[in-house]
């Protein structure tokens, strides 16, 4: 059997009068990758939040490759990472500050040529000068996708990693992202509202209703218990509530 690399058992969380996340539980094996898909709403950004100890639980557990990380995570977050469109990147360090910066703090050694080698690959030569708050926003997407790649994570977590990228960009991302993983062995937890990123990418998909998982299974097999002929069909048949038993 594989080791889980992502355990989540009951996890919930209130904001006052809003559950967010209303009981979850699901595991992640290592080397795969899984989507979370969902509506606005549903409670995809508030699940990684709390995977990273960004956001406090208000109850159930996590643990990341066996670490408890409501206890203490920070055996597992040295060998995590994350991009998420709502945590920035320094405005006023350049690009190549922001790579070294984080390299620093995340202790690589070869820092230079770990930073070189994510620039070429991410495309980002042309902007190592430029400071982060003058890129666009597709631009700030590759440099974070860069900075997540940095100390080579064995979990990634990821919050619409092409959601600002042109189809070109977003393309090849992925295909990075999933050369990555090919190679790396990585476990990838990914948020997102493509649907195609998802059947390229993903192993399983959870398909979140407010704040529950209201379906699970690998992508061609929602497709199929659905009778439908794309995840995106899928999708909205989840969010308008459709009824399979009746079809
Ligand atoms: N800090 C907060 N205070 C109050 N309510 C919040 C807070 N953060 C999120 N929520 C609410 O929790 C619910 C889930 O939000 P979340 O951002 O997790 O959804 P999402 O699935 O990531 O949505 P989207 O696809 O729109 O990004 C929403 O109803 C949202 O309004």
């Amino acid at each position: 059997m594989r080791t889980l690399a992502i355990e989540v058992r009951d996890l919930s969380k209130r904001f006052d009068t809003v559950t967010a996340v209303d009981g979850i539980s699901f595991s992640v094996p290592e080397g795969s990758t899984c989507a979370l898909l969902g509506g606005n709403g549903a409670g995809k950004t508030t699940t990684l939040a709390m995977l990273l100890g960004l956001l406090l639980p208000s109850s159930g557990s996590i643990r990341i490759m066996g670490v408890d990380m409501m206890r203490n995570r920070y055996p597992a977050l040295s060998r995590m990472n994350f991009t998420s469109p709502y945590v920035d990147l320094p405005h006023r360090l350049t690009v190549k500050q922001n790579l070294d910066v984080y390299a620093r703090l995340y202790g690589i050694r070869r820092r230079a040529a770990r930073v070189a080698s994510l620039a070429q690959r991410f495309d980002l030569e042309a902007l190592m000068g430029r400071t982060y708050g003058s890129l666009s926003a597709g631009q700030r997407t590759r440099v974070a996708l860069a900075k997540a790649l940095l100390n080579e994570p064995e979990v990634l977590l990821m919050d619409e990693p092409t959601a600002s990228l042109d189809p070109a960009s977003a393309d090849t991302v992925r295909s990075l992202l999933k050369g990555y993983q090919e190679k790396s062995g990585a476990t990838v937890l990914l948020a997102s509202h493509n649907m195609q990123e998802v059947e390229r990418l993903c192993d399983t998909v959870l398909m979140l209703k407010q704040g529950r998982i209201v379906d699970r299974d690998k992508p061609a097999m929602l497709v199929q218990k659905y009778g439908r002929d794309s995840l995106e069909q899928v999708f909205i048949d989840i969010a308008r509530d459709y009824d399979r038993r009746t079809s």
